[in-house]
């Protein structure tokens, strides 16, 4: 298809803020000059965001580049500066792939669409490398054109069009582009399958770009009516009472293809790389099939997969978390925690702290000491927060993480409003303080890459 505004242009939503993932290369020059022609036809908001790596010495002068090329078309750009440390297993590339997206995440408001710009040839180029690693359905989707990310949407609108119409889009209109040298570099595989297999493969398959595409969206297809299913099967394996977890025995009771699929789909519903087949196994084996008495845990770089009585659970990589951290609060603006969750109050009807202790008191904010008791609100008699915590099924590692809202130095109130001191609580039929605990930033919701 000729890469043309009017071939491009289906799709584009009027009133939507658009950014594009400028890098000064190719691809996003030509999907810049394209959105920039069209705001005056549709009436969108356009903005551009690079991302400085720092990690080339050349990172400056394409920064610049992308400075300039935004300022001719008179378009903002925000320039994202990102330092990226790879994680075990993970490449210099891979790692700064991923703090790309965090950053670009991460600016995005609810509603803005991100575009980036991929295209066709890069498409069937993904579909050879998943097929190279032995990939299943949800790799050999290959890129979405269009997918949930962050606050918004990540679209790729110039999946349709192949290198060259872009090629000659950029020629035709005399723009200028950034030639990044890695591109040549043949120890990547990308490049490797670019420069030498695709162009032997085309000879005899002149369509074989367009093809392998197809077949990713085959994939896709497929692979979405397989989500659908793993939605259902965790659905009826997720207990009502902790929606976080996985019912031990109702997972057992599946066939193992089953186990595979819904095991899979959890882990990456948080936000987590796709498991290895064999962790999946070892997952299976080590945790689901054991008697559980002794709390099994599978560690991996990405996570923690861990068994607490009948629970299976997914624990984000430890964060940096500090037991003796402690802070002032007002409840008047969310409070951030060590470990990028929060808190945040608001006057609710039902249970919560009565107002006026609120009001007179002083509030702090810490975590579980030695020795630390409440009497729960509705209850007779104190406990240690160590009983009330087993008595609730908390598992051992989410305890000492547990924020504890203090009054006067006295516990008010645990875990969000989870656990209430009886001496603080306000009568239900009033307004009182309710204590919300915002874990999603622990938990990892993070987006799919690709
Ligand atoms: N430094 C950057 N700043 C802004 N956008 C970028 C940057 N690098 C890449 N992008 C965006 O991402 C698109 C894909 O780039 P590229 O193919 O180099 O990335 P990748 O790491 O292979 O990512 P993917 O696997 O998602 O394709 C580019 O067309 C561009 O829109």
């Amino acid at each position: 298809m000729r890469l043309s505004l009017d071939s491009f242009r289906a799709g584009l939503q009027p009133g939507t803020v658009y950014r594009v993932a400028f890098s000064g290369g190719l691809d996003s020059t030509v999907l810049l000059d394209l959105m920039q022609e069209l705001r005056f036809l549709i009436p969108f908001e356009l903005q551009a965001v690079h991302v400085h790596h720092g990690l080339l010495a050349e990172a400056d002068g394409w920064s610049r580049h992308c400075a300039e090329v935004a300022g001719k078309y008179g378009i903002v750009l925000d320039t994202l500066r990102v330092d990226a440390c790879p994680r075990p297993g993970e490449s210099p590339e891979g790692a700064a792939r991923t703090a790309r997206y965090r950053a670009f995440e991460a600016l995005l408001n609810p509603g803005d669409i991100l575009l980036t710009a991929q295209h066709l040839d890069d498409q069937a180029e993904t579909l050879l490398l998943q097929l190279m690693r032995g990939a299943g359905l949800p790799g050999l989707a290959a890129m979405p054109a269009v997918a949930p990310f962050g606050r918004g949407m990540l679209h790729r609108p110039l999946l349709r069009f192949s290198r060259r119409e872009i090629l000659e889009y950029a020629r035709n209109k005399g723009l200028t582009w950034i030639e990044d040298p890695s591109n040549r570099d043949e120890r990547y595989d990308r490049n490797f399958i670019r420069r030498r297999i695709m162009p032997q493969l085309a000879t005899r398959w002149p369509a074989i770009a367009a093809n392998l595409a197809r077949s990713a969206g085959h994939c896709a297809e497929a692979a979405g009516l397989l989500d659908k299913q793993a939605d259902t099967l965790a659905a009826a394996a997720t207990p009502a009472d902790d929606p976080a977890s996985l019912d031990v025995i109702a997972v057992r009771a599946l066939p193992p293809d089953e186990q595979r699929l819904l095991l899979r789909r959890w882990i990456k519903k948080r936000g987590l790389r796709a498991p290895s087949a064999k962790l999946l196994e070892r997952i299976r084996w080590e945790i689901l099939e054991s008697s559980g008495e002794h709390a099994p845990a599978i560690a991996w770089a990405d996570g923690d997969v861990r068994r607490y009585r009948q629970r299976l659970y997914l624990v984000p990589p430890a964060t940096d978390f500090a037991p003796s951290w402690t802070s002032d609060w007002t409840g008047e603006t969310l409070l951030r925690l060590p470990g990028g969750d929060s808190l945040v109050a608001s006057l609710e009807s039902g249970p919560g702290i009565d107002p006026a202790r609120w009001r007179d008191g002083t509030i702090t904010v810490r975590y579980r000491r030695q020795g630390d008791r409440i009497e729960p609100a509705g209850r007779l008699g104190h406990r240690e927060l160590k009983k009330l915590f087993q008595e609730a099924g908390l598992p051992p590692w989410e305890r000492n993480r547990q924020p504890i809202v203090c009054i006067d130095g006295r516990i008010a109130a645990i875990g969000g409003s989870r656990w209430l001191a009886s001496e603080f609580a306000g009568p239900r039929e009033q307004l009182n303080v309710v204590v919300h605990w915002d874990q999603t930033a622990v938990a990892g919701n993070g987006h799919r890459l690709s």
